[in-house]
């Protein structure tokens, strides 16, 4: 019965416990407080008392949130000799601590608010694909008005056959009018070629101009036509690597990227050498804008700024109007025939909203909002509750889990355990943390190598060979062994990324990753959140709610891309959390009728039970593997300060999240004691204070402080005046405090500032 095993959860008796058990360590007020505790225990009598713990430990998961129960003070030996199911396997004996409090992993958990909705009759139909291209053979790229050359080559070169929605509505609007333009279209629907392909077909056409006006054809050195902005280093690879393939066929045209991250000499050269599409992050353009006489923006007429809303944001906002201001100030009547009089701006994004002003006043001029169905415009013009949210693929199939913050660490090993169960069902998953200090923490525990005798084994007789291992794996220390989820039958490769990672370390895990064709698993942060193209993601889990909604809606369009299939859990913690339920609804047009709920013992159940009634039981097993990572940290300092700053800067996240959404993330309600088990720490929460930087931040921190000051000019105070409308004091303040933790603990540049 699933009750039995609850009670070697620490539900020890009270014999166990002797009263002359001794103190050591702490303060003497720590160890009179124990001491107090544990001879309190002893004497009491109070009937009422014992049977309350009585009907506790018969149901532990039963407990009604109240007045919390009195905490035990309990001892290692206790925990280990009496409730270690798996018996004695493990003989080491931590020194005891009184500021360590070793809790029990089903008792005190509060119990979710809101009861679970009753599902809708009948079976669900399987929703269509929102987001894949338009296979009806009315809509070609040809009839869109490509040339049959461009269209021609994408079929045959590049395997696309027909155009999305959002390409269908784009090529058709961008190449016949001048206006500014927003896209607006799901994650995974073609954005990308949606805005490159009338860009290049308009810079093509240049071409044919030339030869009209018996010119030479365009060539390098015509000049640079059209910018294109993204957000991050990886973003802007990515698009240039789809530019270079469209380009192949007119191999007339160049493009380049400045992204930093290499010597800015070699960048330099290349923009010498002539561009004439150029993929750039904001601060690096500033930068070559201030610097390189070579980079001659007179003749540039079209400016994309990818990911648009992102670029809009604090860090950025800055650098942008500069460059718009540099742009206007230098753009001159260009000598190539046929090329626009004025420049187009277009912005792109799964999450933008029409009231993108700030940029707006500088630059766009009556933009058309262009979206994959025009339906769409008038519905969310009448319904403004939803301008707010964004639609997410219709396949896309979203749960979430209830989840006390004690079971966290746990659940998500289960959840990946029996996702990994058997070889192919799941190829790759993204589970997204909210700062680099936890993605490592998770990486190292996740990894960490369970057999110790085996370990010590390995180290004595093959010193050489283990090494060898990793080298071959990861020569940064990304990638390893995801030995908590996998299994013979499945091995699971884990990796693990975030903003403080140099940049070349970021690059090589990330290809590792996409290139994979083996079983992976990638912890990040939101470095990996927006527009990155992987391919086989099939899960994406959010083991940390997004700190916006729209940061949401791009973690989990990392999967359900263009047509395919994809899942996303989220976690979410009983209480205000909760009510997160009703903005992953919102998702849907159909109110979220597939979104399903599950929770913490359904998850252990299907992870750490096993179908033989002579093993233990899911319980037993869960609370093995939990005691197991407790006593890793504990006997590792260098892990249990992983786990401490893991823990100190989770919390510290936790209160970034944007002001509309802080009701649904309120940090009082954050248990934190409970909270610090699921970092594997037995630490009162008031102890864990680890002091200064983690190793290798300062650096970091000096580069973003050299990247936000240098590129950007002086810093300037943001007045009243300055604030987009609609924003709040506490908007600003949030976002500041968000920036401030970027730059002092989790990772200097979640987004590079280049
Ligand atoms: N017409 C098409 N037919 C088939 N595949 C396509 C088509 N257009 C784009 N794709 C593919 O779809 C994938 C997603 O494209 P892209 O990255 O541009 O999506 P996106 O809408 O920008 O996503 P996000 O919002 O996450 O940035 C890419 O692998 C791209 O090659």
């Amino acid at each position: 019965m699933a009750d039995d095993g609850m009670l070697m959860n620490f539900s020890i008796a009270d014999t166990v416990i002797k009263p002359e058990a001794k103190f050591k360590g702490g303060t003497w007020r720590d160890r009179l407080v124990a001491k107090k505790r544990s001879a309190h225990r002893g004497s009491e009598k109070d009937p009422k008392d014992a049977a309350a713990r009585n009907a506790a430990s018969k149901n532990p998961n039963q407990i009604q949130i109240g007045p919390r129960p009195a905490k035990r003070q309990r001892t290692e030996e206790s925990s280990h000799s009496s409730h270690r199911p798996g018996g004695d396997r493990r003989q080491h004996q931590t020194p005891r601590d009184p500021r360590h409090f070793v809790s029990s992993l089903f008792t005190s958990n509060p119990e979710p608010r809101n009861a679970e909705e009753p599902k809708p009759e009948g079976e669900q139909e399987e929703a269509k694909p929102t987001n894949a291209p338009l296979i009806d053979g009315l809509d070609t790229f040809t009839n869109l008005g490509l040339s049959p050359n461009l269209a021609a080559h994408l079929l045959t070169k590049l395997e696309l056959k027909a155009p999305t929605a959002i390409q269908k509505s784009s090529i058709g609007q961008l190449l016949k009018e001048e206006s500014d333009a927003f896209i607006q279209a799901e994650t995974g629907s073609g954005k990308t070629l949606a805005y490159l392909l009338p860009l290049v077909q308009r810079i093509m056409d240049l071409s044919k101009a030339t030869k009209e006006h018996n010119e030479n054809q365009v060539h390098r050195d015509s000049g640079l036509f059209a910018i294109v902005l993204a957000p991050t280093r990886e973003l802007c690879k990515q698009i240039s690597v789809v530019l270079e393939n469209i380009l192949r066929c007119a191999n007339w045209l160049v493009c380049g990227t400045v992204i930093g991250g290499e010597k800015k000499k070699s960048e330099k050269a290349r923009l010498r050498k002539g561009l004439n599409i150029l993929v750039a992050t904001p601060g690096r353009l500033a930068d070559h804008l201030d610097n390189t006489e070579a980079l001659d923006v007179s003749n540039v007429r079209w400016l994309v700024l990818d990911e648009g809303d992102r670029l809009m944001d604090m860090g950025f906002e800055e650098e942008l109007q500069g460059i718009v201001k540099k742009l206007d100030a230098r753009q001159r009547p260009s000598r190539v025939p046929g090329v626009p009089t004025r420049r187009t701006t277009i912005l792109c994004s799964a999450t933008l909203k029409m009231n993108v002003q700030k940029l707006g006043e500088i630059s766009l001029k009556d933009a058309v909002h262009i979206k994959a169905d025009p339906a769409d415009e008038d519905e969310n013009a009448s319904k403004k509750d939803e301008e707010d949210s964004f639609r997410v693929p219709a396949q896309l199939k979203q749960s979430y889990a209830i989840v006390a913050p004690k079971l966290r660490l746990v659940s998500l090993t289960a959840y990946l355990k029996r996702t990994f169960i058997r070889k192919g069902s799941v190829m790759k998953a993204i589970v997204f943390m909210s700062c680099a200090d936890s993605v490592d923490f998770h990486f190292e525990l996740f990894s960490r190598n369970q057999d110790r005798e085996q370990q010590k084994k390995d180290e004595e007789e093959g010193e050489k060979e283990k090494p060898e291992e990793k080298e071959e794996l990861s020569p940064h220390g990304t990638i390893a062994p995801g030995r908590a989820f996998s299994n013979p039958g499945n091995p699971v490769l884990l990796h693990r990324l975030h903003g403080s990672l140099p940049q070349n370390v970021r690059t090589a895990t990330l290809g590792s990753f996409s290139r994979s064709t083996e079983a992976c698993v990638m912890i990040c942060t939101d470095v990996a959140a927006r527009g990155l193209d992987l391919p086989n993601v099939d899960l994406v889990v959010e083991y940390d709610p997004a700190f916006s909604s729209d940061d949401h809606t791009h973690r989990i369009g990392r999967t359900a891309r263009v047509g395919r299939d994809g899942r996303a859990l989220i976690f979410l913690q009983p209480g205000c959390e909760e009510n997160y339920v009703e903005i992953l609804k919102r998702g849907y047009r159909d109110g979220g009728k597939a979104l399903t709920r599950t929770d913490a013992n359904e998850i252990l159940k299907r992870g750490f039970g096993s179908n033989d009634s002579r093993k233990k039981n899911w319980e037993e097993k869960t609370t093995d593997w939990q005691m197991d990572v407790e006593r890793w940290a504990l006997e590792n300092p260098e892990y249990l300060e992983m786990a401490r700053r893991a823990y100190q800067s989770h919390v510290r996240a936790y209160a970034t999240h944007i002001a509309a959404e802080r009701p649904m993330f309120n940090i009082k309600e954050l248990h934190l004691g409970h909270l610090a088990k699921s970092f594997a720490l037995r630490d009162r929460p008031g102890k864990i204070n680890v002091p200064g930087l983690r190793p290798g931040q300062e650096d970091t921190k000096k580069d973003f402080k050299a990247a936000r000051n240098g590129a950007a000019g002086t810093k300037r105070k943001v007045g009243a005046e300055d604030k987009a409308p609609g924003t709040t004091d506490l908007d600003d303040a949030a976002r500041k405090m968000r920036a401030k933790m970027r730059e002092n603990m989790a990772g200097a540049s979640e987004f590079n500032l280049a």
